[in-house]
């Protein structure tokens, strides 16, 4: 028996919350975790913050490329979040669908709206709640990457964002940080495993039929 296990349909994980709930460290990890996951790297007109690094955190364009880039379509998705605009380039979430990788996405839930929307066979959807909104405004000052504005404007638009997450496929509170890895490592796991995305299933049961013992 051979133990090829392509072809196969990849994963398109999208990972939401409010702005500080814990999504990119919980993407982080996941990532280094798992060396066959690539991350949609956004573009975004937002201005870069002290310690990310372009092309590795987002690619960071202006204004005026952000909009070329959305009259050329080459946009899977993309919003307006918290005053600037973020979007999912197309042409490196095809290639990895085309060639059943797994692709996550750190995004809002406009975007996960839309991703599901065009690929609902492979989009799976998981919102991160935040403890309280007490402790996730303590978490955006500790995180010490914002001015206070940009802070309340995110705190505000936090109940917003929450209210969209019943079109989630999985939701859970980041309280605890591992616990909360390990759930959406699960989410992960047990999306990889089913049948639907496994196309070589069939081949491979077949052969087990035709076997003579
Ligand atoms: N379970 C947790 N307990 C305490 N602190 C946490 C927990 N998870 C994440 N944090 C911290 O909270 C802060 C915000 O986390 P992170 O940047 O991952 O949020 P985010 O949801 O990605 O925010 P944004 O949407 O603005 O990118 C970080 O300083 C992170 O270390
Ligand atoms: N719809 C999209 N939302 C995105 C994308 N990239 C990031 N985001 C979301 O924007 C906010 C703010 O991010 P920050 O890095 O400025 O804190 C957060 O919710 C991100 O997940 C995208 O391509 N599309």
């Amino acid at each position: 028996m051979s133990n090829e296990r392509t072809p196969r349909r990849g994963v398109l994980l999208i990972v939401a919350s409010p702005s500080g709930a814990g999504k990119t460290s919980l993407c982080r990890r996941l990532m280094a975790d798992h060396a066959g996951l690539e991350l949609s790297i956004s573009m975004t007109t937002r201005p870069i913050r002290p310690g990310e690094v372009a092309d590795r955190d987002y690619h960071f364009v202006s204004h005026e490329e952000f909009q070329r880039l959305i009259d050329e379509d080459a946009f899977l998705e993309w919003a307006d979040v918290h005053g600037n605009r973020y979007g999912s380039p197309r042409a490196p979430i095809d290639r990895a669908l085309a060639e059943g990788r797994d692709v996550l996405f750190d995004i809002d839930w406009q975007g996960a709206r839309d991703i599901a929307e065009k690929c609902p066979d492979d989009a799976v959807r998981v919102f991160i709640l935040p403890p309280s909104l007490e402790e996730l405004r303590r978490r955006l000052v500790t995180r010490s990457q914002d001015d206070d504005e940009v802070i309340e404007r995110r705190i505000q638009n936090a109940k917003g964002e929450i209210a969209h997450c019943d079109m989630f496929d999985y939701v859970f509170v980041n309280d605890d940080f591992d616990r909360s890895y390990a759930e959406l490592a699960h989410i992960y796991h047990a999306e990889r495993s089913k049948r639907r995305r496994n196309l070589w299933v069939a081949h491979y049961r077949d052969a087990l039929l035709n076997e003579v013992v």
